[in-house]
């Protein structure tokens, strides 16, 4: 979703990384399950954290996804308070703080800025999360409180690292986007877009398909989302996650480029490491690609223009994990990937039909469906040894209303104007996709 929506109170805050602890408080690492993971010494953290409520923060509350920043006291580890100046704000969630993101036009003439990012200097795998994930299980929930009330929070003697941790699986988007929420749930961070839809979608058809909505909180200074993590009740999951459409990015993200192109370093980068050749001549002499360019190299390159879907990543019951799909384009190598997935299980392919078919027939009648563009949103596989296998639907970051009395039927080819999104043409290969499987032979 793009970086403006996603912005919170992520400024206010430091959070110390430390490391998972078992229950005798002795480090480890790879956990491959939903697990909540905690030491003995986190029960006082716990304790804590119990005093506050979830904080379920009003309309009011927010200017433009954001509450208004403020001098935040948070620990130092050794139980001290310790005021955040401007310069912390840069050390944020473990990296540099992402600058806003802008969407620019594919024109690269001289008249488009250069945009300086963070991403200039980290590599894709450094921005990008790469499958299995730990999360910070943040601290007292409610309202933003005064310093002076901050301050009380941090006299309690417990210290970031014994905060309780969620080894998870998440196999697109940002590092750092989400947080460890109460039982069952996780935190994703603030977006207005998202927010809206999961209202909307409450009282929808398509509500038993998307994780339950439990609304924005504010831990530790910063709005999330909070959601069922779909994960949490299965037993070694497997995982895949299938980006849908045959668009990318939004119309108004290319008009908002075309009115201030900017050009952008790190997705030079990103193209140059999958494939030197791809940048035009004029590109390479810039170092530099527009957003909508690097996005509709990205979707030819991949199953998005021809299939209307494509896999991101794929991570498996025994840890192995992949996000390299990024050239994976024609129909057999999608189908391998998801043989690969099942194991070759007939069960679970049969499963996972049903459930797209369900899926599918419910799009057809969803109201939400029919009046919203939906773009950059993902099916989620989830399978585990019991051959339990569902199918959720997932990110509604870029999905948007559309006008009043508009309708898509998201089947139909896109023309800048149409806001097409090609979801059920997608949805439809990818059922075709593992009904071939099924008929073809596992
Ligand atoms: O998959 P790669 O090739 O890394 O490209 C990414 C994805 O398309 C992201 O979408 P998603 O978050 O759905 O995975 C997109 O974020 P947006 O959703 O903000 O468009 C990134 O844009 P930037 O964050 O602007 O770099 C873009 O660089
Ligand atoms: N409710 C959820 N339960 C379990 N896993 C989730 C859930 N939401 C997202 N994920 C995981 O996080 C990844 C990124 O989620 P997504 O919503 O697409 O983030 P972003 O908006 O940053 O792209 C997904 O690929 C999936 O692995």
């Amino acid at each position: 979703m793009p970086k403006e929506r996603r912005r919170s109170l992520r400024e206010a805050v430091i959070h110390r990384s430390s490391p998972i602890c078992d229950g005798a408080g002795r480090e480890r690492e790879g956990f491959f399950s939903s697990t909540q993971i905690c030491d003995d010494s986190s029960q006082m953290a716990e304790r804590s954290s119990t005093s506050g409520q979830v904080g379920f923060v009003s309309d009011s509350d927010l200017v433009g996804g954001r509450l208004v920043p403020q001098v935040t006291i948070t620990s130092d580890g050794d139980g001290s308070a310790r005021e955040i100046e401007q310069a912390d704000l840069d050390t944020v969630n473990g990296g540099l703080r992402r600058k806003l993101s802008n969407s620019s036009v594919s024109s690269t003439g001289s008249s488009a800025a250069l945009e300086e990012s963070e991403d200039d200097i980290l590599s894709d795998s450094e921005t990008k999360s790469k499958g299995i994930v730990t999360l910070e299980h943040l601290g007292d929930a409610g309202e933003a409180r005064p310093w002076w009330k901050l301050k009380t929070v941090v006299h309690w003697p417990f210290v970031a690292s014994q905060r309780r941790r969620l080894s998870w699986v998440q196999l697109a988007g940002h590092k750092g986007s989400f947080k460890a929420g109460e039982e069952g749930t996780i935190l994703k961070k603030y977006s207005e877009n998202e927010r809206l839809c999961f209202e909307q979608l409450s009282g929808d058809m398509l509500q038993r398909f998307v994780p339950t909505y439990r609304g924005v909180v504010e831990r530790d200074g910063e709005l999330y989302l909070q959601m069922s993590d779909l994960l949490t009740s299965f037993d070694g999951p497997n995982v895949m996650d299938c980006k849908m459409g045959m668009r990318t990015y939004l119309e108004e993200e290319l008009v908002r480029a075309r009115e201030n192109p900017k050009l952008r370093r790190d997705l030079y980068k990103k193209m140059v490491e999958v494939d030197e050749q791809a940048p035009t001549a004029e590109e390479h002499r810039q170092q530099a690609v527009t957003k909508p360019r690097y996005m509709q190299w990205r979707e030819t390159l991949s199953s998005t223009n021809t299939l209307g879907f494509r896999i991101e990543g794929v991570k498996k019951a025994d840890g192995t994990c992949r996000t390299d799909f990024k050239k994976t384009r024609s129909r057999e190598d999608v189908t391998h990937v998801f043989k690969d997935f099942v194991c070759g299980n007939e069960n679970i392919i049969g499963s996972y039909i049903r459930r797209l078919n369900d899926i599918r027939h419910t799009l057809k009648v969803s109201e939400f469906f029919m009046k919203h563009e939906v773009i950059g949103s993902s099916l989620l596989f989830i399978h585990d040894r019991t051959e339990r296998a569902e199918v959720w639907l997932i990110d509604f970051g870029k999905t948007t209303a559309l006008l009043e009395g508009q309708i898509l039927d998201h089947c139909r080819p896109w023309q800048e104007g149409n806001r097409e999104d090609g979801y059920l043409w997608g949805l439809d290969n990818l059922l075709q996709t593992l009904t071939s499987l099924t008929t073809e032979g596992l």
